[in-house]
């Protein structure tokens, strides 16, 4: 880092701001912010070299100039401006949340680009990696792990769906099974799912999906195991949040004997949910989601 030359500067609200350094002490810079303002210190280690144009990005996070935590995030942050929500950093994918549907990234057009590519050769996309592990599968003849990892609201849920579907779609035998995979999900979230204050379909269960190929490397099966169910829920929940989705879809989409025999009424009136506290889930329509059994 030299004197004059743009860097990345801890910043209490934004996590970084651009400055230059004005001076250099023995453990900590003086930085003069480039929105203006007065000039501060900075510790050595917090500060990061910045790219030369702060508003071009990358692909892959490995292809910046310099690497780290500030030019990082700042790449990550141009792209999802511009609706790229995926970023590479290697064989690792950055997917930030676009709480909008993006239709046309996952469309069937755009599974079909991704099959049997490199990673690398086209755009950042959860397909993408969906596909380096069938290749890898295939080639190695060995089982591959995707691990999906995040905050709460981060997306998981919704990014090992598309996986789900890209591997059903692109490497299924066509038939049945396929479908099967993917429909056990709103299943699966009608049990083990919430709303919480950070995510209104929060899974509060731990998951392991599998996918069984054949050998000839086609979709024949697949197996979820779950673990660490928050049991606690049924009974109690923080104001704000919910019962788990099926108690609610029971009561607003249950026929009338089903209703009858478990003694269904208004959500209000159980005690063992705060439905009056929360709002129902965006979009999760209660009525639509349980069709009478
Ligand atoms: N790629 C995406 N496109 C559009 N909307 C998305 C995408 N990813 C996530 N979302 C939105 O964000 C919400 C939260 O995402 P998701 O449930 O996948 O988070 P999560 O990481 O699984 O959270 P939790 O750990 O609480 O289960 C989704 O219900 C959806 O509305």
């Amino acid at each position: 880092m030299e004197d004059g030359k743009s860097v990345w500067a801890p910043h209490a609200a934004d996590g970084f701001q651009l400055g230059t350094i004005v001076d250099i002490g023995a453990d900590s810079l003086t930085i003069e912010p480039l929105r203006g303002g007065k000039t501060f210190l900075a510790p050595v280690n917090q500060v990061f070299s910045a790219e030369d144009d702060v508003n071009k990005h990358v692909e892959d996070n490995c292809s910046l100039m310099y690497l780290n935590e500030a030019t990082l995030l700042n790449n990550v942050r141009v792209r999802y401006s511009k609706d790229k929500i995926y970023t590479f950093v290697a064989n690792i994918l950055i997917a930030v949340n676009p709480y909008v549907d993006l239709p046309k990234l996952y469309s069937a057009d755009s599974m079909k680009k991704y099959l049997g590519r490199s990673l690398g050769t086209l755009p950042p996309h959860v397909y993408a990696i969906a596909d380096k592990a069938y290749r890898d599968m295939k080639v190695l003849k060995m089982s591959q792990s995707i691990i999906v990892s995040g905050e709460s609201g981060a997306g998981k849920t919704e990014n090992t769906k598309f996986v789900l579907r890209y591997l059903t779609s692109s490497y299924g035998t066509g038939q049945d099974i396929d479908e099967r995979i993917v429909e056990a999900n709103p299943l699966l979230e009608a049990f083990g799912n919430a709303k919480t204050v950070r995510n209104n379909n929060s899974s509060r269960f731990g998951k392991f999906v599998e996918i069984h190929f054949n050998e000839k490397n086609t979709v024949v099966g697949g197996f979820v195991s779950h673990y660490l169910l928050e049991k606690s829920r049924i009974c109690r929940q923080s104001s704000e949040e919910r019962n788990y989705h099926i108690f609610y879809r029971l009561c607003a989409g249950a026929s009338e004997d089903i209703r009858h025999k478990y003694h269904l009424t208004s959500p209000d009136s159980f005690r063992m949910d705060h439905q009056r506290h929360a709002d129902g889930p965006r979009g999760s329509g209660d009525t639509s989601t349980c069709a009478a059994p």
